[in-house]
C-alpha cells in the first residue's frame, strides 16, 4: 500500500480552480521534491495531505484512510512555509508546548532538540533565534511523535549554505530510518542529491513525476563532458566538431562536450586518448535544467490558477 495516494484531485477556492485532476502518490520512507512555479498548487496539494483542507472532488488517502482521521494525523509532521512562535518563550518551552498540543512524549523534546543542534539554545528566549534556529526549532516540533510523513514547505528559505546543508543532513537520517518526507521548495541547486523523486507542478497541474534518471531520460537533455587543462584544445574542438559534436571552447585550454547517452563513451574516448588533460568531469543534467525544461513546455502555460 502507498503512504499517499491522490486521485484525480480537483480543489477549489471559492471560483478559483487550483488543482485540476492531481494524481500523486508517495511509498514508505521515500523523499519527494514537489517543485513549482509560485502558485502552481504546492502547499495546497500539502494541506489536503494534511487534512488541512478537503479536496472539491477526488480523493486523498494517507496510510489508506482520509488524513482528517485522528490516527493518520498523528503519523503526519508539517513545517509550514512561515513558521511562527511565540517569541517570549524560549526554544525548549516553545518544544514542550508542541509536544503537549501534538500528545507527544516530553522525553521526545531534548532528543530532537539535540538532532537540530539547538541544546545549547534552548534556553534562550525564540525572539532571539536567527532565522535558521527557528528554521531547525520548526522541524524539531514537526518531527514530535516521530511521523511516518513529514511535510516541509520551504525548509530552506533564509537559510545559508552551511545550515541548508545541516538541514538536508537531517533529511537524509530521516529517510534513513523511513521516515517518508516531501520537501517543497524553490531552491532547486543541489537538491538531487536529497531527493528519490521529483514531481513538478505548473498552474494545479503535474508537468512530470518521476525518479531524477526517469525523469533525465523523458527530457533527454544532453550531459555536459567537461575537460579542463586540454593542450591544443582549439585542434581537440576542431576534430570533435568535425565528428558532429557540439564542442564549445572555454578558456584557451577547456572543452565542454554536450553528448547524449550513447556518444558519451565515444567522446571520453577520443579525449582521453590525446591523454594530456588535467581533469575530466561528466555531469548529468541537474533539477534546475530539468525544471526548466518542463516549464517551457507548451502545457505549462495553460493559464495560471
Ligand atoms: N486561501 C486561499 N484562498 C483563495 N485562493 C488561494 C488560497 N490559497 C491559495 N490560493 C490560490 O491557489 C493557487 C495555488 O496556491 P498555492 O499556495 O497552493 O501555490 P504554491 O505552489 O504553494 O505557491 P508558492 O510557491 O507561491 O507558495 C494560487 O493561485 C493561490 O493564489
Amino acid at each position: 500500500m502507498k503512504l499517499v495516494e491522490l486521485h484525480s484531485v480537483r480543489h477549489c477556492y471559492g471560483k478559483l480552480e487550483a488543482l485540476h485532476d492531481l494524481n500523486l502518490s508517495l511509498n514508505e520512507g521515500e523523499v519527494l521534491g514537489l517543485f513549482g512555479h509560485n502558485g502552481a498548487g504546492k502547499t495546497t496539494t500539502m494541506k489536503l495531505i494534511l487534512g488541512l483542507l478537503r479536496p472539491t472532488s477526488g480523493q486523498v488517502c494517507v496510510s489508506g484512510a482520509s488524513p482528517e482521521h485522528v490516527g493518520v494525523r498523528q503519523q503526519l509532521g508539517y513545517l509550514p512555509e512561515n513558521v511562527s512562535f511565540y517569541p517570549q518563550l524560549t526554544g525548549l518551552e516553545t518544544l514542550r508546548y508542541f509536544a503537549r498540543l501534538k500528545s507527544a512524549p516530553s522525553a521526545q523534546v531534548e532528543a530532537l532538540l539535540r538532532q537540530v543542534g539547538l541544546t545549547e539554545a534552548c534556553q534562550r528566549k525564540v525572539k532571539t533565534y536567527s532565522k535558521g534556529m527557528r528554521q531547525r526549532l520548526g522541524l524539531a516540533q514537526a518531527l514530535l511523535g516521530k511521523p511516518r510523513l513529514l511535510l516541509l514547505d520551504e525548509p530552506t528559505v533564509g537559510l545559508d549554505p552551511i545550515a541548508t546543508r545541516e538541514l538536508y543532513a537531517i533529511i537524509q537520517q530521516l529517510r534513513e530510518g523511513g521516515t517518508a518526507v516531501i520537501l517543497c521548495s524553490h531552491v532547486l541547486a543541489g537538491v538531487e542529491a536529497f531527493i528519490d523523486r521529483a514531481a513538478i507542478m505548473a498552474a494545479g497541474r503535474l508537468q512530470a513525476d518521476g525518479t531524477l534518471s526517469e525523469l533525465r531520460s523523458q527530457v533527454g537533455l544532453p550531459s555536459l563532458i567537461r575537460v579542463n587543462g586540454l593542450l591544443q584544445a582549439r585542434r581537440w574542438q576542431a576534430q570533435l566538431s568535425g565528428e558532429g559534436f557540439n564542442a564549445r571552447l572555454v578558456g584557451e585550454d577547456n572543452l565542454e562536450v554536450a553528448t547524449h547517452n550513447g556518444a558519451k563513451q565515444q567522446v571520453l574516448k577520443i579525449l582521453l586518448e590525446q591523454g594530456d588533460a588535467e581533469d575530466i568531469e561528466v555531469r548529468q543534467a541537474n533539477m534546475e535544467e530539468i525544471y526548466s525544461h518542463f516549464m517551457t513546455q507548451p502545457s505549462a502555460h495553460r493559464s495560471a490558477p
